[in-house]
């Protein structure tokens, strides 16, 4: 008999959070579970998906115990997991993200150029904070940290907290090889998941590249891939894709442009912003952004569905969506747990798995997930064009990283310059200086 994991949920305000909660539900059989305990600082946005969580869990699972806090040490005592996906400043900070550079003319993104690293100084401290909760009260526990940026975050939990029980996840590989197998099953009228491959891939979250696909049962599937990629990019028929925003398609769209630099791998729609960010900018709406989106979006259906359970008293007429960034989470501590040794792309220090490239990154590439945590496999050396956009890129997020430790103006300074997204220092200093204003509640003082 498989032994029951007990699971903290920290940022249980999360719009995802439903999501993984009933990916659990549909995975005791292989993932048996004891207790689920949100955990949030904002205890009234999250008592609200709660409350509705607890109307699920009654019905579908009464025998586990669910409760909800803002205590860390209620929350953190007694786990074996603790699955993170804070937003520290929610939506209202993103907008901030967004919109700044945006006045420049510069990329205004979540996690990528000067609002990835604004957002990334606003979560280092509380990420690390959530570190260490666990590590005070379940030494032993792992953390599957999904914040947001994951590059700079796995970059400061590697610096503050090395050898820690830590892995830094990203949804996004997942989520295009769910479009990838639903490509695949298009051109060769057989059905294929994400799951059936086994992938090669590099880079840093929200910057690789896929060298490599094979199906489990031993086809090179790449050259059909590719062919599919170079004319709709990610876009597929698929439910999955057909209900994404009008912004997420035109993202998956023009990973064709993407693939054309480079027609030997397969990229991440998210070079985008550093390959195209000209367009980008262009086709930005400096009044409405992403975040806004979302907040009349997905934010507004989450809880609009956490109302109507609430107001039944059942769950059993309104369900939350789940996708593979619940599947994902699940499927690692599943890993973990039982010593599955699954092969999964996981964002972990490189030690020499890109031969060259600078030991200390923190890359994104298969690994094997066993009870002692992730595996990385070998990749060698990559070509220039990778490893020059790369090193620009991971050297942004170490500035990043210090800037934060040393309380630096003069490294957040060099790192807004170095980033690709930006075309001056002068440029940096206008965006630095407003964002530093916008974020003095969240980032330390710098000077
Ligand atoms: N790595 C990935 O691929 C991936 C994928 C999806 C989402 N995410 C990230 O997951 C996070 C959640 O996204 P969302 O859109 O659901 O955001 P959200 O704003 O709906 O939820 C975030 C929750 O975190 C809480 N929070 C903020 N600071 C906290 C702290 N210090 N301690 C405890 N809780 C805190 C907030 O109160 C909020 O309830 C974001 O960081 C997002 O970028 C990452
Ligand atoms: O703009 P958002 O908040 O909708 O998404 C930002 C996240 O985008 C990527 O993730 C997934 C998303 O989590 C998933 O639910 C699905 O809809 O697909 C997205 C990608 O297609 C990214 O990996 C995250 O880091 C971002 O936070
Ligand atoms: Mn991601």
């Amino acid at each position: 008999m498989k032994q029951s994991s007990a699971i903290c949920i920290a940022g249980g305000g999360s719009t995802y959070t439903p999501g993984i909660v009933l990916m659990l539900l549909d995975n005791l059989d292989r993932f048996p579970i004891s207790r689920i305990t949100l955990y949030d600082n904002n205890e009234e946005r999250q008592a609200k998906l709660a409350k509705a969580c607890a109307i699920m869990m009654k019905e579908k699972a009464p025998d586990i115990v669910f409760n909800w806090t803002s205590d860390p040490q209620t929350a953190f005592t007694g786990i074996d997991f603790v699955m993170a996906h804070i937003r520290v400043g929610l939506y209202e900070m993103r907008e901030k993200d967004e919109k700044i550079p945006l006045k420049y003319g510069v990329v205004g993104q979540e996690t990528c150029g000067p609002g990835g690293i604004a957002y990334g100084m606003r979560s280092i401290g509380p990420v690390i904070e959530i570190a260490d909760y666990m590590e005070k009260y379940s030494p032993n526990a792992w953390l599957l940290n999904y914040s947001n940026p994951a590059s700079i975050v796995a970059e400061a939990t590697r610096r503050l907290r090395p050898g820690k029980h830590i892995i830094n996840i990203c949804d996004m590989p997942v989520a295009l090889e769910t479009m990838m197998a639903a490509a695949l099953s298009e051109r060769t009228g057989k059905t294929y998941t994400r799951k059936d491959f086994e992938v090669r891939y590099y880079g840093l979250n929200h910057f690789g590249w896929w060298t490599d696909i094979h199906t489990k049962d031993g086809k090179d599937v790449m050259p059909i891939l590719k062919d599919y990629i170079k004319e709709n990019g990610f876009a597929t028929n698929a439910k999955d894709f057909q209900h994404k925003d009008a912004s997420w398609k035109e993202t998956y769209q023009k990973a064709k442009d993407i693939y054309a630099l480079d027609p030997t791998t397969i990229p991440s729609t998210y070079l985008k912003y550093y390959l195209f960010p000209d367009e980008v900018v262009a086709h930005s709406n400096p009044a409405y952004t992403r975040a806004n989106e979302v907040m009349e979006g997905r934010e507004k259906e989450v809880f609009g569905i956490a109302e109507r359970i609430i107001a039944k008293g059942t769950a059993k007429e309104d369900t939350f969506a789940v996708g593979v960034h619940a599947s994902f989470i699940v499927d690692l501590a599943c890993a973990i747990r039982y010593n599955t040794k699954e092969r999964m792309l996981l964002i972990v220090e490189n030690n020499g798995a890109i031969a060259n490239l600078d030991d200390t990154a923190m890359v994104e590439i298969p690994c094997l997930v066993g009870s002692s945590g992730a595996e990385a496999l070998t990749v060698g050396k990559i070509p220039s064009f990778q490893l020059g956009l790369i090193n620009e890129q991971l050297y942004v997020e170490k500035l990043v990283v210090e800037a934060w430790i040393e309380g630096s103006y003069g490294k957040l300074w060099q790192a807004l310059t170095l980033s690709k997204t930006v075309p001056s220092a002068s440029v940096a200093k206008k965006i630095l200086d407003e964002l530093m204003e916008a974020n003095k509640e969240y980032w330390p003082t710098l000077s």
